[in-house]
C-alpha cells in the first residue's frame, strides 16, 4: 500500500463490531449539540424475506428506543413483492422511488434510488444500509454515525467487515464481495492507489453529511458505490473519508452472471471516472449454455447516472421550504 493510503488506513479506521463498542451516551450527545438530524435510508427492490425484520430491529433499537435515528425511509424501487407492505408494518416511512421528484422521471437501479433519497429526507447526516442485511446489524447505524458525529473533517464513512457467503445453503466464513475482490479492488489500485486502504469500496453500508452527498452525482444502477467514492475522494480528500469496521455482514447474494453484469457497470463507471472515454457500445455479452451451444446475451452496462442534487432546482426549493440538514 502506498504510503498515504497505509497512513489514512492506520488513522481513519475505526472499530465497531458489537452494539456495547460504542459509547452511545457520548453519540446522542454529540448528536445533540450538533443539532443533528440522521435519516436511514434502505433501498429496496424485491426484499420482502428480510426488510420487515431488519426495519423492525432498527426502528426498536434507533426510533423507538435511543433516539439516534429521526427518519427511517425504506425506498422502494420497483419491486415487485410485499417489500412496501413489510417495510411499512414493521414502522419505516416508504416511498416509491418512481413518486420522489416526479418531474425527473424514473430510472432502474440501486443508485436511482439513493438519489432520490435525498429528496425525500431531510437528515443532515444520511446513512445508507441495504435492505437484504441478515443477522443482528443494529450496530451498522451508531458505527457508521460516529465519525461523522465526533470528527467534523469526516464527511463520508464506509463500513467494512468480513463477507461470508452462502453456497448452497451452507454458508463459507468468507468469499463474499466477489465483484469487490475480482473487479473494484484492482481496478481502485491501480487507478486511484489512494484509495487502496478501503477494505470494502463497494460495500452497501455507508453514511455521509448530506452537504457533500448533494454535491456529487450518482450512478443510477450498481456502479453508485464505486462511483460515490471516486466523486467524494475528489470532493472532500482522504482526509474527509473514514471506514469502520462493523464486524461480519451477510447477504442474500446474487448469482454469477448477475454479478457479472453488476461487474460490468461497475467497470463502466471506473473507466467514466477514469476518463478513458472508453464508453464503446456499454454493452456487456454474457454466454448461457443452452446444451446445444453457447447463446450471448447482451445487457447495457454503459453509466447512467443522475446529477448533484444541488442542481436539482425543486431540491433546491425543498431545502429553502424545509429544514433540512
Ligand atoms: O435496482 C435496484 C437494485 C438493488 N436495490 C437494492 O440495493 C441493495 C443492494 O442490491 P443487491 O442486493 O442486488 O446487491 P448485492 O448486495 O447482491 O451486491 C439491496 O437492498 C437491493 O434491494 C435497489 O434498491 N434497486
Ligand atoms: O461487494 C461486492 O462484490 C458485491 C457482491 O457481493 P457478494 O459477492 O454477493 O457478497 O456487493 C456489493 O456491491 C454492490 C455494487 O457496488 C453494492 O451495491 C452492494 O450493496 C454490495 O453488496
Amino acid at each position: 500500500m502506498r504510503p498515504d493510503a497505509r497512513a489514512w488506513f492506520e488513522l481513519r479506521t475505526t472499530v465497531a463490531r458489537t452494539p456495547d463498542a460504542l459509547d452511545l451516551d457520548a453519540l446522542l450527545a454529540a448528536k445533540r449539540r450538533g443539532q443533528h438530524r440522521v435519516s436511514v435510508v434502505l433501498p429496496a427492490r424485491d426484499e420482502e424475506p428480510t426488510v420487515g425484520g431488519l426495519v423492525a430491529d432498527l426502528h426498536e433499537s434507533w426510533v423507538a428506543g435511543t433516539p439516534l435515528v429521526d427518519e427511517l425511509l425504506v425506498v422502494d424501487s420497483d419491486s415487485t413483492d410485499g417489500t412496501a407492505a413489510a417495510a411499512r408494518a414493521a414502522g419505516a416511512d416508504v416511498v416509491a422511488a418512481a413518486d420522489v421528484l416526479p418531474g425527473h422521471g424514473t430510472r432502474p437501479g440501486k443508485g436511482e434510488a439513493l438519489w432520490k433519497s435525498l429528496a425525500a429526507t431531510t437528515g443532515d447526516l444520511v446513512v445508507f444500509l441495504d435492505a437484504d442485511l441478515l443477522g443482528d446489524v443494529r450496530h451498522f447505524v451508531p458505527g457508521l454515525l460516529a465519525p461523522l458525529l465526533t470528527d467534523p473533517q469526516v464527511d463520508y464513512v464506509k463500513g467494512c467487515y468480513t463477507r461470508p457467503l452462502e453456497v448452497d445453503g451452507s454458508w463459507a466464513p468468507a468469499g463474499g464481495g466477489r465483484v469487490t475482490e475480482l473487479t473494484a479492488r484492482p481496478l481502485l489500485n491501480a487507478l486511484w492507489p489512494e484509495l487502496a486502504g478501503f477494505v470494502q469500496p463497494l460495500g452497501g453500508e455507508y453514511a455521509g453529511r448530506r452537504s457533500a452527498l448533494e454535491q456529487v452525482p450518482f450512478v443510477s444502477g450498481y456502479g453508485v458505490e464505486v462511483g460515490l467514492l471516486v466523486d467524494l475522494l475528489r470532493l472532500s480528500g482522504l482526509a474527509g473519508l473514514a471506514q469502520v469496521d462493523l464486524g461480519v455482514r451477510r447477504h442474500t447474494s446474487q448469482g454469477q452472471e448477475a454479478l457479472g453484469r453488476m461487474a460490468g457497470q461497475v467497470v463502466s463507471t471506473v473507466l467514466a471516472r477514469a476518463g478513458t472515454g472508453s464508453e464503446a457500445g456499454g454493452l456487456l455479452t454474457q454466454f448461457r449454455q443452452d446444451g446445444g451451444g453457447f447463446v450471448p446475451v447482451s445487457t447495457p452496462v454503459a453509466v447512467d447516472e443522475r446529477p448533484p442534487m444541488v442542481t436539482v432546482p425543486e431540491y433546491v426549493a425543498l431545502l429553502t421550504d424545509q429544514v433540512v440538514g
